[in-house]
């Protein structure tokens, strides 16, 4: 049966086509001699290889056959009209890259459909951006492979922009090296990120070929299809599943690769994280069909939607309801402790014992949010309030109280609190202590644990077990979860291969206080990369995002300055800010752009607006429904179909749509209040908190964005 390998320009079918398509690939998967296929050579072509088939009485498939390995292998090209696809059989050829070792597709001549390519107009000199930064013509030709005319193209180029635009225009490995090239990058790091093979010596034959589209740069471009079923889903998805099936090297790299002991992927916004962990836990479960394997995240609905990724990218892995099962077990992190405690059943008096010094009746059940401030309210104490107020007491808790397990005055008076920020002394810490046991003398009263403490409770029953639950745990945005969780996915896992891997970026950090995964039993050290290639926003969206980060200090969780330079593959309009002096001039500024992009045909799901809080989003609702335009304030359920979602930058986490209204609103004055009571390193880690929310909101938005700001 003929192996069918998948071009990327070919699974960006046309949406009446993909039906027929679909029928034609599965055929000619199946027998590629069926009558009605048509599989045929062209008289007069440049490659030999090359054969149209016959798709339906309109369009035409063409194609590479390759013969090797026992088998004939069918590379799909593109699917055209019946006279252009001819046209374009008779001048493509494919063949291996010599310098680099990849698939490359020549034409002989100038393509009369192909996109109206600009002529450079700024002459190879100074001027030229890459010459600029030091580039020769040499490196991009004979080190990094680029054809003739393209180099001659991007050496001319004037500015970053002007390369971008060559990129755009060139699918795979050479619009990916035009990226990194843009970017700044030396030829050298190139060769090395993308895995260019220094000194190939195959030639052109068959059997080359196809050792050259099995090279890891060439998955950005060519997918071997394994089933039927993949098969439909790559021509289904389009264009919108390429990061199924068309991983770039560096992606495909972490999502095969075996590390000993726990690894850390960070990347800005956008730079295919996620894309990796689902990849990683598909590839280990089908390593290993009896894994135990669980992916987590912060929230419920962030899990819900690594859920739905993995089954876009293979429904065939099982995806178990519990931990302990084989398969992918997909949770939000509290929901996961919940998990583990549940599974205990009324075996959990000793781990209480050991996280709180004392038992709580109802473990199942959640503390109400507001304990802190009651347990503050009704206890006299005598600390200042930038100590006596729930930020403080809530992170000092879960921070250095419950991860210490720490039962009582004496205990804490003795405990070291690493990057706390205020030092206490003995005085304030009996005062603080007493705040923390009025905490727990309400949560005795009803008996539960709050979030954090049901994640240490759940660690330490795991710790106490002979059995580890776990064979693998994937955790995305890291950089949100606390001490307690973490060392709850640490008791998860035995210690060894591939047993953490942590996708994250300490620029999205949202909730809570930083953490050092060091001090909770998780040590990364030496296993840690970047991803640097954004697949979702464009440049201009991205600078403007990034712009958002200046000046804040950022530390990642192995207290590490994190770096912020990454590129964006597309280019687009430039963001547009409007300053509004009123919520009337602001939900008219809302209303005006989401109105005129539903106007010019964008469909009402792919634009969104994001606003500061609930009663904000509630207003835009309104305002919007108000002029006509179906919109839906989107909470713990799913973004809804045919209407304009309304969400909280917040809940935005995780999401993205084309085009974005970005309302970043004023505190309210009991924001302000709470603000202005938190002591000074609690009040810098609320700003780098609320300019890393801004930078989620506004790298949401693939192609454009509009920032209405206030006042
Ligand atoms: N290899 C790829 N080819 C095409 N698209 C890709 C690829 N990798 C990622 N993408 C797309 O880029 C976008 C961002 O990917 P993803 O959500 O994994 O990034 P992220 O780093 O987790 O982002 P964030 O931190 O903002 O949540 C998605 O639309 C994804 O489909």
């Amino acid at each position: 049966m003929p192996t069918i390998i998948m071009g990327k320009l070919a699974s960006k079918i046309d949406g009446s086509v993909r039906s027929k398509a679909m029928t034609f690939l599965q055929r000619l998967g199946s027998d590629d001699t069926t009558p009605g296929l048509r599989v045929e050579p062209i008289q007069h072509c440049a490659d030999p290889r090359v054969r149209t088939g016959r798709v339906d009485g309109f369009w035409r498939a063409v194609m590479f056959r390759l013969d090797g390995e026992g088998e004939t292998h069918y590379v799909i090209h593109g699917i055209w009209p019946h006279d252009e696809a001819n046209a374009i059989a008779q001048r493509v050829r494919l063949k291996v890259n010599p310098i680099n070792g990849l698939p490359q597709i020549q034409e002989v001549a100038p393509p009369p459909v192909a996109p109206v390519v600009p002529q450079p107009t700024t002459p190879l000199h100074r001027e030229s951006m890459l010459v600029r930064i030091g580039h020769r013509r040499a490196d991009l030709v004979d080190t990094l492979g680029l054809p003739v005319d393209i180099a001659d193209e991007a050496m001319a180029a004037a500015d970053e922009d002007s390369v971008l635009d060559i990129a755009q225009r060139h699918d795979g490995w050479i619009g990916s090296i035009l990226v990194d090239l843009a970017a700044g990058d030396t030829a050298e790091a190139i060769a090395d990120r993308m895995q260019l093979e220094n000194s190939p010596t195959s030639g052109d034959a068959d059997t080359d070929v196809l050792q050259s589209l099995k090279r890891p740069a060439a998955a950005l471009q060519y997918a071997f299809i394994d089933d039927q079923d993949e098969l439909r889903r790559v021509i289904e998805q389009g264009d919108f599943g390429a990061w199924r099936v068309f991983l770039h090297p560096e992606q495909r790299r972490y999502v095969d690769r075996s590390y000993k002991g726990p690894f850390r992927l960070s990347g800005g916004a956008g730079t295919g994280k996620t894309v990796v962990l689902v990849h990683r836990a598909r590839a280990l479960a089908r390593r290993d069909p009896t894994a135990r394997i669980i992916l987590t995240t912060f929230t419920t609905n962030l899990a819900e939607a690594l859920g739905a990724g993995l089954t876009q990218l293979d429904p065939r892995i099982p995806q178990p309801k519990k931990p302990g099962d084989a398969g992918v077990y997909v949770t939000g992190v509290d929901a996961l402790a919940a998990a583990v405690l549940r599974s205990a059943g009324s075996g959990l008096a000793a781990a209480m014992g050991d996280v709180l010094g004392e038992e709580r009746s109802a473990p199942l059940a959640r503390t109400a949010g507001t304990r802190w401030r009651d347990a503050i309210d009704a206890t006299d104490t005598s600390l200042p309030h930038e100590l006596a107020n729930e930020t403080f007491l809530a992170t000092e808790y879960a921070h250095v109280v419950l991860p210490g397990k720490i039962h009582d005055v004496a205990g804490y008076l003795r405990v070291r609190r690493p990057g706390r920020g205020v030092a206490l002394d003995r005085t304030k810490r009996s005062g603080v202590w007493e705040l923390i046991a009025a905490y727990r003398a309400q949560s005795r009263i009803d008996g539960s644990l709050d979030f954090t403490e049901a994640a240490a409770v759940a660690a330490a029953h795991l710790v106490r077990q002979a059995h580890r639950p776990a064979d693998h745990v994937l955790v995305d945005e890291g950089q949100d979860l606390g001490p307690t969780h973490w060392q709850l996915l640490r008791a998860l896992v035995g210690e060894g291969t591939d047993d953490l891997f942590i996708a994250e970026d300490s620029h999205q950090r949202i909730y809570g206080a930083r953490t050092v995964l060091g001090r909770y039993g998780v040590a990364i050290v030496g296993r840690s990369q970047r991803l640097t290639l954004n697949y979702r926003t464009t440049a201009q969206n991205l600078h403007y995002a990034m712009a958002l980060l200046d000046g804040g200090e950022y530390v990642d969780s192995e207290d590490q300055p994190d770096a912020t330079g990454y590129r964006s593959a597309r280019t687009g309009p430039a963001p547009v800010i409007e300053t509004v002096g009123s919520i009337t001039g602001e939900l008219d500024a809302i209303v005006r752009h989401v109105h005129a992009w539903l106007a010019d045909g964008d469909v009402p799901d792919t634009v969104a607006v994001l606003v500061p809080d609930r009663f904000h989003r509630d207003r835009v609702v309104t305002a919007l429904t108000e002029h006509g335009i179906d919109a839906r304030a989107v909470d713990r359920d799913r973004p809804p179909g045919g209407r304009v979602p309304v969400l909280t930058m917040h809940r935005a986490k995780g999401t993205e749509f084309s085009k974005v209204v970005l309302s970043t609103g004023k505190p309210s004055p009991a924001e302000l209040e709470r603000l202005s009571s938190l002591n000074t390193s609690e009040r810098a880690d609320a700003d780098l908190r609320a300019r890393s929310l801004r930078y989620v909101a506004a790298t949401r938005a693939r192609d454009e964005l509009v920032v209405v700001s206030r006042h």
